[in-house]
């Protein structure tokens, strides 16, 4: 792609003139790629800290949640008591269930309905590059039998990051100013739809293209994502530049999702996220978690949010009618954020 740029050149009269005619030049942006991201630093949040007994040390690490929460909407969890064994055996666990030699065992997990609770599927084109296995977690657990202990593995991890996440909750409804209990009730969390995908990414000599997975957001109060290896998550920043995600060893990376952005009318906001495959040497698995409201609960944003200087701007919709606004179903859940916005 080619751009022509003009040049400032000041003229006689202090009034800066643009010259378009013999000085106008040519910037070729061949080698630019539309891929490339940032390395500027995501914030890291310390979970223990949140609950300290000490109160100056929580109300500090409050507020760097406020912060997060607030500047980002996306921040790395340590310190998160999620034993390190768990983690690992989860990673490890679909790295055996992707074995390329059992593909066809998967494939009974294919689409078959708009009720399926357990879902497989493999893109390998310009617009995806993935292998995922999605299941419904909550409030029914559902999970494939083999290989052999990996629903076990499933359960445990799911049951830990669901504990973190009510602990979040709290803290969270904290920052904004309410009661411990405030988004865990506004939201129904503990009846919560919540949705797992284990996402399996090639390296680069076996992609079809760039993308493993593109540009989105993600409906539900957070997602938390672990991941064996680094390599191509990239998050779009409040300022509108791409950034690189590198997880810390053993860190949760939590991304607030859209019915938080619903709730609070914009102040805490969900970010477009994409991973991009083009410089993996090793294929890549990530287990995100689609923490989200009660299915039947109905997200708007809440009179504390709402005054003259802030007027409304999203619809309310139960979290079902709003995973389904953009033709997805339970298991394939779809942000619906734009049709959410109400744009004056
Ligand atoms: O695998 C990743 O890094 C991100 C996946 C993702 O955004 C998703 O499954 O919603
Ligand atoms: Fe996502």
């Amino acid at each position: 792609m080619a751009e022509i740029t003009s040049t400032i050149t000041q003229s006689h009269s202090s009034q800066p003139k643009l010259n378009t005619s013999s000085q106008v030049t040519m910037v070729s942006h061949h080698n630019a790629d539309p891929f490339s991201a940032s390395d500027d630093d995501i914030p890291t949040v310390d979970y223990s800290l949140l609950f300290s007994d000490n109160p100056v040390q929580r109300f500090l690490a409050l507020e760097n949640l406020r912060q997060a929460c607030q500047e980002y909407g996306f921040f790395y969890l340590v310190n998160h008591t999620i034993p390190d064994e768990v983690l690992d055996s989860i990673l490890k666990g679909f790295s055996d269930f992707f074995d390329p030699k059992t593909i066809d065992e998967r494939k009974v997990f294919r689409k078959s309905g708009p009720s399926d609770k357990i879902r497989w599927d493999l893109n390998s084109s310009a617009g995806e590059n993935r292998e995922y296995l999605k299941v419904i977690a909550h409030p029914q657990f559902h999970a494939p039998s083999k290989p052999s202990g990996i629903r076990k593995i499933l359960e445990e991890y799911h049951k830990a990051m669901r504990n973190i996440v009510a602990g979040l909750a709290g803290a969270v409804s904290t920052t904004l100013g309410f009661e411990e209990k405030y988004i865990e009730k506004e939201l129904n969390l503990k009846s919560g739809f919540d949705v797992m995908a284990m996402n399996l990414y090639p390296p680069n000599s076996r992609s079809k293209g760039v993308i493993g997975i593109p540009e989105h957001t993600d409906p539900g109060f957070v997602v938390t994502l672990v991941q064996d290896v680094d390599g191509g998550l990239q998050i779009l920043s409040h300022q509108g530049n791409w950034i690189n995600v590198y997880i810390p060893h053993h860190a949760i990376l939590i991304q607030l999702g859209d019915h938080l952005e619903v709730l609070t009318n914009g102040k805490y906001k969900s970010h477009i996220h994409r991973v991009i495959v083009n410089k993996n040497k090793v294929p890549r698995i990530s287990v995100v978690t689609l923490h989200g409201p009660e299915l039947d609960k109905f997200i708007s944003p809440a009179v504390e949010f709402v005054d003259e200087e802030h007027p409304q701007k999203y619809h309310g919709m139960t979290y079902k009618e709003s995973l389904e606004a953009n033709g997805g179903d339970d298991i394939d859940v779809q942000s619906s954020l734009e049709k959410l916005k109400i744009y004056v």
